[in-house]
């Protein structure tokens, strides 16, 4: 099977964006693309896969997530504001309510962050500390700034979802090897957490300022995880590090977002959604592998853009 896709990012968490408006194919087909796709030593490599969809009667569009395992996200707020782009720009239009797995998000176009950046704002939420819903049994109902007997790490953990599940630590220093243990914990999906969950370690840079480093649920590290800048700025703000209605910018391996938490849980992201380049790609559905592959059209500008706002950082 022959896919278009356009090779995007979100703050270097990149992806490959497939327009299924109108598109009939099974869920278990999009996990194989997924896998196909996102496989670093195959023809294309990224971190996921993003499907725009069609809209119903109270949203302009829809979008779906697959994780490089081939597994569905609830979202993805780095892969959002790619869709919201294409949505947005498919459709004419400059915001939108748009559809999620379990929940939905405005977005809209913002002001570029620099000369040649395109941006997109996003509103996510509101973050839940509800444990029962992921589920996560550990014989309490929340987990706010307190270790999780499971982790092979006993630091102080804050679970938030928004909706998809994290796991946050407040470090002095990232640990990439204990982060990877403590998310490799999790994608075993032992008893106590079936449905796995996100980690990342956070160092606070300022009153204003975060560092996030995500190792994902269903891929591993990544450069960047949206909603785990959501949900750690969140959990910041609630554990009094950073304050709720003010302007926090988010640090990542791969560049920034802005962001601002309310205290209703709603969480607001902006940052860039960059298009690298389009093309094609033939997908054996049996074996899960990109084949033949054409690039259609670079787009150098961009990139280029994006490359003086990471060089700053
Ligand atoms: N990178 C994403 C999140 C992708 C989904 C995540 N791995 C999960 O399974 O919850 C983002 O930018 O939010």
């Amino acid at each position: 099977m022959r896919i278009d896709f356009i090779k995007c990012h979100g703050s270097g968490n990149d992806f490959a964006l497939v327009d299924a408006r109108g598109v009939a194919r099974d869920d278990g087909d999009w996990a194989v693309v997924a896998r196909a796709l996102a496989d670093r030593r195959g023809a294309v490599g990224s971190d996921g896969l993003l499907l725009l969809t069609d809209g119903d009667g109270q949203h302009a569009f829809g979008m779906r997530m697959f994780n490089s395992d081939g597994s569905e996200a609830e979202t993805c707020l780095n892969g959002l504001r790619c869709v919201a782009r294409a949505g947005l720009s498919a459709l004419g239009i400059d915001q939108a309510l748009v559809r999620l797995k379990t929940s939905g998000a405005e977005v809209r176009r913002d002001p570029d962050l620099a000369p040649g950046v395109v941006t997109i704002g996003e509103l996510a939420g509101p973050a839940s500390l509800e444990l029962d819903d992921w589920p996560m049994t550990i014989g309490r109902h929340q987990n706010v700034q307190m270790p999780i007997a499971g982790l092979p790490s006993d630091r102080a953990f804050t679970a938030v979802a928004i909706p998809n599940p994290h796991l946050i630590a407040f470090v002095d220093a990232i640990d990439e090897a204990e982060l990877v243990a403590a998310g490799e914990a999790c994608e075993a999906a032992p008893h106590w957490l079936p449905n796995r969950a996100n980690v990342s370690f956070v160092e606070v840079r300022g009153p204003d300022a975060l560092f996030v480093r995500t190792h994902e649920r269903g891929v591993g590290l990544t450069d960047s995880c949206g909603s785990a800048m959501a949900a750690s700025l969140f959990a910041a703000c609630l554990t009094e590090r950073a304050d709720f209605d003010a302007e926090v910018t988010l640090f990542n391996r791969g560049g920034l977002v802005k962001g601002c938490a309310a205290p209703d849980g709603m969480v607001r992201l902006s940052g860039n959604a960059t298009w690298e380049w389009e093309g094609s790609v033939e997908v054996d559905l049996d074996r899960a592998l990109a084949g033949d592959f054409r690039v259609a059209r670079h787009f150098n500008d961009e990139i280029a853009a994006w490359g003086a706002v990471i060089e700053g950082v």
